[in-house]
């Protein structure tokens, strides 16, 4: 069996390559900006702290200068060392070390507060824009993408600001150092600053290096996710399709990739770190080297000699610190984009202020609708011109592809059409509020989701319906009896996605969950598909009795479905015929069975067995 295709996993906004390392840079210190601005106590906390740290570094040194030259010479020379000098060197290294643990911990504490802060802040704006964006937006978007989003881009997004406080004290430390060693010796300040020149180009070098390496084995990472998630959601195809060889072959190919891409990374800072942490050290060769001259003609203290030795040692940790810092920024600017391609999308669905009146069933009209999919080579369905009128029960027929299933969105409003207008009641879906659909308008699809909850929480989804409305949704559905078998009743866990139940069974309590809400206009997308004829008959029949008929004048809902069995069509009042994204005719069963031959060829086509007669009996009509 041939294996499916590579798992090459394009970045989408990853367009790192075109960018210079000084834009980079730039960007990437903007973001960590703008994410420290949001934390007026965290990011001064961590900025002070880090500045107070990278301070105690010189004073460090200092403070074991000033000893050499007060305690330490003069205890080879034999003088006098006054028991003050002792509790100055003790108090001062005592008091830096203490300074030293404390804004350690305050600058490590207040940089997670702002990087997990902003972590989940990007992610509650993610979900937010998520669920604003309309169905058009997410139709483009695959679900692998959506989650790399809010879980990988949003960590390498904000993965950087745990080093900014410490890389901004890092550069003062160095700022400081350099002064201290400039106001001491001249000589030993230019071989410092030669070190700082050497140490920063070898990072450049190292990101530039580094930079399409990280980036690769984040395409790694992401390929090895999406793989998985495709293997997880396709579980039984694979099994059914005898393809687990192939496709644990294609998670393996996937996961060798990300090992050989972390690899090639840690070849590339094996490398380098050793040499951010020993050039500071080799460069004390030569302060040595200089350092003892200037010694011996009397220009420098052993005690500064020892200080300004002391400061190239410590200053490997505020070097490689910046490396560390530079080495990521990189991958916060690619992750940065990603999340900001989806925050920046105004691809929203446009609500109005009006709403609908009542609670009786809805009154729908389309109007010269046409719509094309994007990137569809030709319109999947227009000029469609309709009028259902309230209480109305319409079965849409049509060959596969016909335009049965892009018809009923546009009617649920699931997509707005290219042109043309749906009205409820007279008026124009678009200009209706915001949750005004939801309340009035329940779909329930061939495909039956069902979450990992109670058969309680499946039918209410959280909405005010007591335990009376959901025994009647279940009655009215035909799963009644079957729930009050299970153990534990409503109350009994489905599993993941309803695993635990059959087929028919997860359709019957979506279809309940569609008739809860008591909705004005229900739309069957092929929702009946798993019953067998004589149960789907039994809940349209229901359907009609307790949802449609008529209460003090009014009927109280108004029903659409996609079928094509007959055992569905001869239950509606009216039948459309769908044929190449057009209504080819409408009328009864009858009626389009006597004139139109399409129409008989399809109905035939999905014949069940069942009779047409016995369906009449069984409550039918045409
Ligand atoms: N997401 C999409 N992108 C592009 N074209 C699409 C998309 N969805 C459907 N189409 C096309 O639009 C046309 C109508 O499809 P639709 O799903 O509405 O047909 P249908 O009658 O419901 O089919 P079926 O009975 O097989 O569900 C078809 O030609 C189909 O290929």
């Amino acid at each position: 069996m041939s294996m499916r295709g590579g798992s090459a996993i394009s970045l989408p906004g990853d367009d790192l390559d075109s960018m210079e390392t000084g834009t980079v840079l730039r960007a990437g210190v903007r973001v960590m900006a703008r994410g420290s601005l949001g934390y007026r106590i965290a990011t001064p906390l961590s900025i002070i702290a880090g500045l107070i740290n990278g301070s105690t570094m010189v004073f460090s040194a200092v403070a074991i200068g000033w000893a050499t030259d007060h305690l330490i010479i003069p205890a080879f020379t034999d003088a006098e060392v006054p028991a003050r000098s002792w509790w100055i060197a003790l108090g001062a290294i005592a008091g830096v070390s203490l300074l030293r643990v404390i804004t350690i911990v305050t600058r490590a504490v207040a940089a997670a507060y702002v990087q997990y802060g902003n972590q989940a802040s990007t992610r509650r704006a993610l979900i937010r824009q998520y669920a604003k964006l309309g169905v058009p937006w997410h139709r483009r978007h695959s679900t692998g993408q959506l989650l790399s989003n809010v879980v990988s881009d949003v960590e390498v997004q904000w993965a950087p600001m745990q080093f900014f406080a410490f890389a901004m004290g890092s550069v003062f430390m160095l700022l400081v150092a350099l002064a201290n060693i400039a106001r001491s010796d001249w000589y030993l300040a230019v071989v410092a600053l030669m070190l700082v020149f050497v140490v920063l180009l070898a990072n450049f070098v190292y990101q530039r290096v580094m930079s399409p390496r990280a980036r690769d084995a984040q395409r790694a990472r992401a390929a090895v996710s999406s793989v998985a998630h495709e293997a997880i959601e396709g579980e039984q195809v694979i099994r059914t399709l005898g393809i687990v060889d192939s496709e644990s072959a294609r998670f393996v190919r996937a996961a060798e990739n990300t090992r050989v891409a972390n690899t090639r990374m840690s070849f590339v800072s094996a490398a380098f770190d050793p040499f951010v942490e020993l050039a500071p050290t080799a460069t004390v060769l030569v302060v040595l080297l200089i350092g003892s001259g200037r010694v011996s003609a009397g220009e420098l203290t052993v005690g500064t000699l020892v200080e300004t030795i002391y400061l190239f040692l410590t200053m490997a940790l505020p070097l490689g610190m910046i490396g560390r810092f530079l080495s990521i920024l990189p991958l916060a600017v690619v992750g940065n984009k990603r999340t900001a391609s989806v925050l920046d999308s105004v691809d929203y669905t446009q609500f109005g202020t009006e709403t609908l009146a009542g609670e009786k069933a809805l009154g729908v009209h389309v109007e010269a609708v046409r719509f094309t999919y994007d990137g569809a080579l030709g319109e999947a369905i227009g000029p469609v011109e309709l009028r259902f009128d309230a209480g109305d029960v319409v079965a849409v027929v049509g060959a596969t592809g016909s335009g049965k299933t892009t018809l009923v969105r546009i009617l649920a409003r699931l997509a707005d059409p290219d042109t043309g207008i749906v009205r409820y009641d007279g008026i124009d879906v678009r200009s209706l509020a915001d949750g005004e659909i939801e309340t009035r308008v329940a779909v329930v699809s061939q495909t039956s989701f069902l979450f990992d909850d109670t058969i309680r929480g499946n039918v209410t989804l959280g909405r005010d319906i007591d335990d009376l409305q959901v025994w009647r949704a279940l009655d009215v559905a035909e799963a009644a009896e079957f729930v009050r078998g299970i153990p534990g009743g409503l109350d009994a866990a489905v599993g993941k996605r309803g695993a635990s139940l059959s087929g028919g069974q997860r359709q019957r309590i979506a279809l309940a969950r569609g008739l809860a809400g008591s909705p004005s206009l229900l739309i069957l997308d092929d929702a009946t598909s798993a019953l067998d004829p004589t149960v789907e008959c039994d809940v349209l029949d229901n359907i009609r009795r307790e949802f449609v008929s008529e209460r003090g004048g009014d009927r109280r809902c108004t029903v659409v479905m996609t079928a094509a069995r007959k055992s569905t069509v001869t239950l509606a009042d009216r039948v459309l015929w769908m044929n190449g994204g057009v209504i080819a005719a409408s009328g009864t069963h009858t009626e389009l069975l006597a004139h139109y031959d399409g129409y008989r060829q399809i109905v035939d086509a999905y014949a069940d067995g069942m009779d047409i007669d016995e369906l009449d009996a069984a409550g039918g009509r045409s």
